[in-house]
């Protein structure tokens, strides 16, 4: 008989597949490493089970433990399935910009859910960063996540991500391109790719809003940079130790409205049914075109499933408020 002995273990190993229509215009092959196959229907599944295997591994999480983190829903869930396979209790601390699907659906796998406001520093203490860190303090036998600077984050795509890409491209890849928000992804499949072959290009995919793009082309943190975006996943107001500049060869910002319209393009020209960064991953590759080549493969990630976003960039409605529709 061929099973797998948890649902933890049908986790990675995910298909890479060719985008036919919307890349028309460029030069080279381009796929998509489709990460929505996995158990959680999202990339995090990966990172959120090594976090916790490092955790227990280090003696962070004990028997009968709490585990909380500040998670946007995805993180969130790929905790949910490793906490209920392995008897720990955990608490999502989100915002209340996130999609309500994705705090239902947190809600759905028997986690706890605190929502804090979005428009604040994050040092206020309502921020969602000071209240994962506060309750995990309060709570006894607890331990706080922390994706952002927490190691086993990248090196979760470092062992695992990564290594697929390579060997699903037999070692042709050229470029990597991804959204970046914690930088786990962009990081660990980066240096795996540049430890095989150190020619391999690997781009970043920023929202407007975000710091990183300044910060990677100047070394300068500019507050100015910040304000409320509409992008989901991606792009940060804080520098997270993840997110490792030196590998990163360049960033693209691509707007709300182009993330929000090619999202839509995703489902509707090539039947891949995403979440909103992918479609700000598909605008990127397109928005990178003068650095690619006849021969090249470009490999662009595409992190979760367009289940989440149904009310929102799938909604017409939604769209024409924002002014994303013409
Ligand atoms: C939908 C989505 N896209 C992109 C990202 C960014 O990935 P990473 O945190 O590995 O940089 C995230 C992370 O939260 C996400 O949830």
């Amino acid at each position: 008989m061929e099973y797998a002995k948890s649902i933890l273990d049908t986790i990675g190993n995910t298909p890479l597949v060719k985008i036919n229509r919307l890349t028309a215009e460029l030069p080279c092959l381009v796929l998509a490493k489709y990460e929505t196959f996995n158990p959680g229907n999202s990339v995090k599944d990966r990172m959120a089970l090594k976090m916790i295997e490092d955790a227990e591994s280090n003696g962070l999480l004990k028997p009968g433990g709490t585990i909380v983190e500040g998670t946007s829903g995805n993180t969130g869930m790929g905790l949910a399935l490793a906490a209920t396979v392995k008897g720990y209790k955990l608490i999502c601390v989100t915002t209340d910009k996130q999609s309500k699907e994705k705090v239902d659906i947190l809600k759905a796998m028997g986690s706890e859910v605190h929502v804090c406001p979005t428009d604040v520093e994050p040092d206020d203490p309502k921020s969602y960063y000071s209240t994962a860190r506060r309750l995990a303090q309060e709570i006894p036998n607890a331990w706080y996540v922390n994706q952002y600077d927490n190691p086993s984050n990248s090196k979760a795509h470092f062992e695992s991500t990564g290594p697929e890409i390579w060997e699903q491209t037999q070692g042709t890849v050229t470029h990597f391109v991804v959204g970046v928000g914690t930088g786990g992804t962009i990081s660990g499949v980066g240096r795996y790719l540049k430890s095989k072959n150190p020619n391999i290009k690997v781009w970043g995919v920023d929202t407007y809003g975000s710091v990183f793009k300044k910060y990677h082309e100047t070394g300068i943190f500019d507050k100015n940079e910040i304000y409320p975006y509409i992008t989901e996943g991606i792009g940060e107001d804080i520098l997270p130790k993840n997110v490792d500049f030196n590998i990163i060869d360049g960033f693209t910002k691509v707007t709300d409205k182009d993330a929000a319209v090619y999202t839509q393009r995703l489902a509707r020209e090539e039947g891949m049914f995403l979440g909103n960064s992918a479609g700000a991953a598909i605008k990127g590759v397109l928005q990178l075109k003068e650095h690619f080549r006849k021969d090249d493969v470009v490999v662009v990630l595409f992190h979760d499933h367009g289940s989440r976003y149904v009310a929102k960039m799938f909604n017409d409605e939604w769209m024409r408020k924002q002014g994303f529709l013409d």
